[in-house]
């Protein structure tokens, strides 16, 4: 089933083209990773796929009206803005806005306790979100993602700020909720976790898809060179390959 249908979508920013005709297609069961240079347009994707900015083409998920969209599609910002000092608890519960039950419903309760447990985060349900490290306050801010329990999970750079075994245990996660029936778009900037974890890669560079497919596919020397003017080395380890920039 496809659950992010994007055709021909271009971006303007401040002027100046930044995505150009972009073709993508996210479905369920993947983990689609978006890779890229810095201002490769990632982020300027993933908001004109929802709707949050200015686009020509087609995204069927902007298409979809607010409520739809909210219950087909949770989104984390690159951006880690938590405007109030609410408790993680009430952070997460703000998941279930798009949902009937206005976050207090059994199930309400279900999904709420359920994303907390699958970030961790049950030591910190009380403590108030603004007042946490960077990386469990993003840990936080997944938690409210998942608890929107949508089909897809588009989420900009999930692991930045994660120290290592919390980056890996948030791919895992991912990679778990892609083998159960979700859609994942994660841009992520780690090559090695890129190739480890995701069913299929995207790269993005200069506003245009330069490749598409398996990881091993899209990891290769010249795309590399190409896309981020690098040279890769890739070590196979038994838990998966490790891609060091070098
Ligand atoms: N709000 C904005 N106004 C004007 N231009 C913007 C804005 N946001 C991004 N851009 C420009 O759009 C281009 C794509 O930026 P975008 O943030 O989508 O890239 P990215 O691939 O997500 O980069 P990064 O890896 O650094 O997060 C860049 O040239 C950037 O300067």
């Amino acid at each position: 089933m496809t659950l992010l249908d994007l055709r021909g979508l271009s971006v303007t920013r401040r002027n100046r083209p930044v995505l150009h005709g972009i073709g993508l297609a996210v479905r369920a069961g993947e983990l689609v990773g978006l890779i890229g240079p810095n201002g490769a347009g990632k982020s300027s994707l993933m908001e004109a796929a929802l709707g949050l900015i200015p686009f020509t083409g087609t995204s069927d998920l902007a298409a979809l009206d607010p409520g739809h969209r909210a219950r087909r599609a949770a989104y984390l910002p690159q951006s880690r803005e938590i405007a109030w000092p609410v408790s993680v608890e009430d952070l997460v519960a703000l998941g279930r806005i798009p949902w009937p039950g206005g976050g207090r419903s059994p199930a309400d309760r279900a999904a709420i306790d359920a994303a907390i447990a699958r970030m961790g985060l049950e030591g910190f349900r009380r403590r108030t979100a603004l007042r946490l490290s960077g990386g469990e306050q993003a840990r936080a801010l997944i938690a409210r993602a998942l608890a929107q329990q949508t089909p897809l999970l588009i989420a900009d750079e999930p692991v930045a700020g994660l120290d290592p075994a919390q980056q890996l245990a948030c791919l895992r996660l991912f990679r778990a909720l892609a083998d159960e029936g979700h859609g994942i778009l994660a841009s992520i900037h780690d090559l090695g976790l890129a190739a480890r974890f995701c069913t299929r890669l995207v790269l993005l560079a200069e506003g245009r898809v330069l490749a598409d497919g398996p990881p091993d596919q899209v990891l290769q020397d010249a795309l590399m060179r190409r896309a981020f003017g690098i040279i890769t080395r890739r070590i196979d380890t038994p838990d998966g390959p490790a891609i060091l920039p070098v």
